[in-house]
């Protein structure tokens, strides 16, 4: 494993998305002071868009300098500009509409429809090309730019971003970006990065909250881990940290020690 992993429990979803909220504006000013800008990956999900909507609600934000971040996407819905599954819409809504966020910072991926038509495959590569237009040579590597946090909701099958167990996505060594086909979770068309873009960044923070994510978190935490391709949650980590920040559901079949853990 790359550098320390974490694990955090909090009472409740709406403690778990306020938490990580102020976490997340202290990691992106911290960025922001050292390094002048900061890049965070946004995930879809309830979780993810929980965590938005408290970032923008609770004033956590305010040491954030929402004009100095860039904002890419994990995975996208392949769904029409504006439809209200995409991923970005619902950052919109949840978020990016009450902040003062640049919008050339703000790394939507492509929408069906739009310059690639119904190609998956061609938005896919487009965003691709965006990511390794950013990526400077001191980064991790010249494909992708040194995310400093790169957010995932871990879903109850144990998915991230748009990587699903069994699927050829999760297995991916070469390409950062992959377009889906067949997703067991509707829409089945999709954009995701891959396990190499998300084991660039920094820190990678993972989101479960809820019963229905207690089995997956348990499998995931609760023993030996499993191989990636049967759960992608496993394969997830940043370069310096991994946090898994879990609400008391979502961890009620860990053993008690796990539910405070760093190692
Ligand atoms: O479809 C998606 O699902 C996952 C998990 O979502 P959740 O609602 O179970 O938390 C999400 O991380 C991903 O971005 C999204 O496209």
């Amino acid at each position: 494993m790359s550098g320390t992993r974490e694990v955090a429990v909090h009472g409740g979803k709406e403690e778990m998305a306020r938490t990580a909220a102020a976490a997340l504006a202290a990691r992106v000013a911290e960025g922001q002071r050292v390094r002048g800008t900061a890049s965070v990956v946004l995930t879809g999900g309830r979780n993810g868009n929980a965590l938005l909507a408290a970032l923008a609600a609770s004033g956590v934000g305010d040491a954030v300098d929402f004009s100095r971040l860039e904002l890419w996407w994990g995975d996208e819905r392949f769904l029409p500009e504006g439809d209200p599954e995409r991923n970005v819409t619902q950052a919109r809504e949840a978020f990016l509409d009450a902040v003062p966020a640049d919008p050339a910072r703000v790394h939507a991926m492509p929408a069906a429809g739009g310059e690639h038509g119904d190609d998956v495959d061609a938005a896919a590569e487009a965003y691709a090309a965006e990511l390794a237009a950013a990526a400077r040579p001191e980064g991790p590597g010249a494909l992708v730019p040194s995310f400093d946090v790169l957010l995932l909701g871990v879903g109850p099958d144990t998915h991230v971003a748009s990587l699903f167990p069994g699927h050829a996505g999760v297995r991916e060594t070469e390409r950062t970006v992959v377009g889906v086909r067949g997703a067991p979770k509707p829409p089945p068309e999709r954009i995701s990065l891959t396990m190499p873009a998300i084991r660039a960044a920094r820190e990678v923070w993972l989101l479960a909250a809820g019963e229905d994510k207690a089995e997956a978190v348990a499998r995931l935490l609760g023993g030996t881990a499993p191989d990636e391709a049967d759960a992608p949650a496993a394969g997830a980590r940043g370069r310096e940290r991994t946090r898994w920040l879990l609400d008391e559901a979502a961890a009620s079949l860990l053993p008690r020690e796990l539910r405070s853990a760093r190692d």
